[in-house]
């Protein structure tokens, strides 16, 4: 056996969003910062971002995460999040993959009842609280980083949608927001498909139309990813969500092959970004509870802990908490002969 890689990888899901989590096997990322290092991997290494999320080793639903050394003294580690289309800066269910990984693997000491820890995320610095008990991470909490809203109920025009009412929000990531009732689609996991095709088309559209800039740091731009929202169904539930993460580039000529997936969990930040909006609107107050569905109807439960400012928009500081489980560990290698060096993608699930 020839191996020029060799990767360990931990397996863990959060309330259903799989985010593999990598312990070992990656090139030195040099940088001052996480976001540093991240950018330095997109320049030098994108290759095992793709060797990892795509075939055979990956599938379109997966993210994957890189634990590297914090740059903050006051991190306790830090973590690149590799997605099928970008790196985010931030994750919500990578986040509590991370930290589930990190204490029941025994990378960071666990103290039970309550672990606290700092993750050094490339959109900054990010406060974590897990409950643990008998080994086992039972919750994970963690403060986001500021989430505000940029557009409110700007009207876009989408080929095929006509006129479509949205907000655009950053919960750590970029997203387009729209109520599904306005396009007259139910959020049920068998409409996947047809909730992929017209989020990408909305995205697409808002990015030529109202296309943001992150105040804080002009390298991130959006919207990246899509948040079809809708009223609540199950009890005990504020409101519900079917993210959108493009899979392949969009092609306004033929928008009938986008590729996308949805997100298996209600998504930390897609979550954060609908409670920047509800707070915007007046509609969520500083210290109630968000409860939010994703299509499996697996909650995160989110809360406005603070108010703030990003460059000139009105932010909310908000808390995401949600439960994360581990279901594997593996190597994978890479064989120099190997004609697929970084994987494959083909059109019949991609
Ligand atoms: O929870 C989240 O924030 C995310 N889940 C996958 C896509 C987003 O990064």
């Amino acid at each position: 056996m020839r191996l020029s890689r060799m990767i360990s990888a931990v397996e863990a899901h959060a309330e259903g969003e799989p985010g593999r989590v990598i312990t070992g096997g990656m090139p030195h990322m040099p940088g001052n910062s996480v976001f540093e290092k991240m950018q330095w991997m997109q320049q030098h290494a994108d290759d095992v971002r793709r060797l990892m999320l795509q075939e055979p080793r990956g599938n379109p639903a997966l993210c994957c995460n890189v634990i590297v050394p914090p740059c903050d003294p006051s991190a306790d580690a830090g973590f690149i999040i590799m997605e099928q289309m970008e790196y985010p800066p931030m994750s919500g269910s990578n986040a509590i993959c991370v930290t589930t990984v990190l204490l029941e693997t025994g990378i960071v000491p666990m103290y039970e009842p309550v672990t606290e820890l700092i993750l050094e995320a490339p959109a900054g610095l990010i406060k974590v609280r897990a409950d643990c008990q008998d080994g086992k991470v039972t919750r994970v909490t963690f403060k986001n980083v500021p989430a505000f809203a940029m557009h409110l109920d700007a009207v876009i025009q989408v080929p095929d949608l006509g006129d479509v009412r949205v907000d655009i929000a950053w919960g750590g990531m970029f997203f387009v927001l729209a109520n599904a009732d306005d396009l007259g689609i139910s959020l049920a996991p068998e409409n996947g498909r047809e909730i992929v095709l017209r989020s990408e088309a909305i995205r697409h559209a808002a990015v030529e139309q109202l296309g943001v800039v992150h105040p804080d740091n002009p390298e991130i731009t959006g919207p990246t990813i899509t948040n079809l929202w809708g009223a609540p169904v199950a009890a005990g539930t504020d409101g519900r969500g079917a993210i959108t993460i493009s899979t392949g580039p969009y092609d306004p000529a033929r928008p009938h092959e986008a590729s996308g997936i949805l997100d298996r969990s209600p998504c930390g930040t897609g979550t954060c970004a609908k409670m920047a909006v509800l707070h915007a609107k007046g509609l969520l107050q500083t210290g109630q509870d968000y409860v939010n569905a994703g299509p499996m109807g697996t909650t995160f439960t989110g809360r406005i802990v603070e108010t703030t400012q990003v460059g000139p928009y009105p932010a909310i500081v908000p808390t995401l908490a949600g439960q994360g489980w581990i279901y594997g560990t593996s190597n994978y290698t890479l064989d120099p002969s190997d004609p697929f060096q970084t994987g494959f993608t083909i059109g019949d699930m991609w």
